[in-house]
């Protein structure tokens, strides 16, 4: 169901595709309050695709305060579990009818593979709602264990309104991170598309409101960072933000809520990955293909990305010629071509922001192994640069580009202390043969997910969040992202025959 279609049949979908271009409020589209609107472009043709509700603060109020209303008045929050379930499981049904329009307006939007949009970004978007709606009819709260007097319930409420802010590398899939969990708990959200990739968003909105979604329960407000971020940061009427992108910003969202409500904050921000591979790896290839996938798929623009090979000296030189013969695979150019695995960077100023990183691998005389040419100021082919030290910036800063540092060591414990030399813990993956260095090697490695002899960040039933400066409040997916959009509240019934005067303490 989710097979690529031809570059001519993406070309026709993209030709009739119509962009929704206003804020969604109240169950309505609407322009922003002062009339102003933003472009977006299609990064890697610079072609003009809309032109969008440039928000601010009094939208984020109109927002807040539908959205609340919603919750208070409990369209949403009190329908029984079963009926959510069902209305979510609409949404998802609406998303796979109109999977070929997403994958194509995701890929316009961002400059990713229309391929990758299709086969990836759409099916696990889908997904993850169906899961956290699957869920949420299947919980069970618990009792205390208080003895004969009384009987104490501990139950989950949906925390109220959120605040969704997100970043522009996934921008279907991270929506569905926030909002599974979130609606199918109860809450309404408001949420914030990056300024990059608002379109997808918007049309997502739509089809929850053709599927039941009540007015005023899922609020997208579309622009700046500045303009939208910050005020519902600020915002008093807002109770927690689930927030995805850069450490920066995400420690903006602990400072706002410092100064506003002291709203609940969970981040899920950068990351360094590293992937360490032994001497006693057993194939070489498989670690190749999967050091090439971890590194560059979706141009590395990805939190997760493997962006520091830590290799053991002995094994290097082999396993370099291996990934090369493995980038071959992985064509740069136009993202609408199913055969291309790379397509643009998602703007000029990141591209610029990449490429001063091969800038750097000059000025430091790194030796580039494979790749390193850019093209039309948007593209950047896989790049390998060998003999990185853990002074270097490119083994230092998340690159969120397809550009892999390679680092060598000669001992286990060189390696762990490598891969724990950065301020980020988001993932790690390892390659050995040997079950007591993957288990030495997960227990030592300070990051939120950790793969042996594979690449991944997991699927819907694990937790994925970071360490360190990569996440900071809870965990995406899972079970465990369902309880950051809940309050835990004690009930305690007091059921004994002692008087008043004995029961109160
Ligand atoms: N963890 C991840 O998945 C992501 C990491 N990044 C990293 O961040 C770098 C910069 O990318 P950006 O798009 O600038 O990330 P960002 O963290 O600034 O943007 C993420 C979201 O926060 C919003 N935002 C920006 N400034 C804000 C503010 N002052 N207050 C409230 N909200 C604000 C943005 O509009 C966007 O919706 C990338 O090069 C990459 O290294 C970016 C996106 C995703
Ligand atoms: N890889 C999904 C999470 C992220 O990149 O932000």
């Amino acid at each position: 169901m989710h097979e690529p279609l031809t570059v001519a049949e993406y070309k026709a979908i993209a030709a009739e595709l119509q962009f929704p271009t206003n804020a969604f409020i109240d169950g309505a589209f609407r322009p922003a309050n002062s009339g102003k609107t933003f472009t977006s472009t299609n990064p890697a043709t610079g072609e003009v695709l809309a032109e969008i509700a440039a928000c601010d603060a009094t939208d984020v109020d109109a927002a807040v305060s539908k959205a609340k209303q919603a919750f208070d008045d409990g369209r949403w929050r009190l329908r029984s579990p079963n009926e959510r379930k069902e209305v979510l499981l609409k949404l998802a049904k609406l998303l796979e009818r109109n999977r070929h329009e997403l994958a194509v307006m995701e890929s316009l939007d961002s400059g990713k593979p229309v391929r990758e949009c299709q086969t990836v970004d759409v099916p696990d978007t889908i997904h993850t709602l169906r899961w956290h709606a699957e869920l949420i009819d299947k919980l069970y709260d618990n009792t205390a264990p208080v003895g004969a007097n009384a009987l104490t319930m501990i139950v989950r409420e949906p925390i109220g309104v959120v605040g969704c802010v997100l970043p522009w590398n996934f921008p279907l899939l991270m929506l569905a991170w926030k909002i599974g969990p979130a609606l199918a708990a109860g809450c309404s959200v408001i949420v914030k598309p990056a300024q990059e990739t608002t379109l997808t968003t918007l049309r997502v909105a739509e089809l929850a409101h053709e599927a039941g979604i009540p007015a005023g329960v899922f609020n997208v407000v579309t622009g700046g960072g500045k303009e939208v971020g910050e005020p519902i940061g600020l915002h008093m009427d807002v109770d927690m933000v689930a927030f995805t992108g850069s450490t920066p910003t995400g420690r903006r969202f602990l400072r706002y809520a410092a100064d506003s409500n002291l709203k609940k904050i969970v981040l899920e921000c950068g990351g360094k990955n590293p992937a360490v591979v032994l001497d006693d790896a057993e194939d070489l290839d498989l670690v190749a293909e999967q050091v090439v996938n971890g590194a560059f798929w979706n141009m590395g623009e990805n939190c997760s990305a493997t962006s520091r090979l830590i290799v053991h000296s002995k094994v290097k030189d082999e396993l370099l010629k291996r990934i090369g013969a493995y980038m071959r695979e992985w064509k740069t150019g136009d993202p609408l071509d199913p055969v291309n695995r790379i397509g643009a960077l998602v703007s000029k100023a990141h591209f610029e922001k990449v490429k001063s990183f091969l800038d750097d691998a000059k000025t430091e005389k790194l030796s580039v192994a494979h790749g390193g040419e850019t093209y039309n100021g948007i593209f950047i082919e896989p790049t390998v640069v060998d003999g990185v030290t853990p002074a270097s910036r490119l083994f230092q800063e998340e690159i969120f580009g397809p550009v892999l540092s390679v680092t060598t060591f000669n001992s286990l414990a060189e390696a762990i202390a490598l891969a724990n030399d950065t301020n980020y813990g988001l993932t790690a993956s390892v390659y050995t043969g040997s079950l007591r260095n993957a288990i030495k090697l997960s227990r030592e490695i300070r990051a939120g997910v950790v793969t042996v002899n594979c690449f991944g960040e997991g699927d819907a039933t694990t937790p994925f969040g970071g360490y360190k400066e990569s996440g900071f409040g809870g965990r995406d997916k899972s079970v465990f992202a369902h309880d950051n959009y809940c309050e835990l509240k004690t009930i305690w019934i007091d059921v004994s025959e002692r008087s008043v005067d004995e029961t109160i303490r």
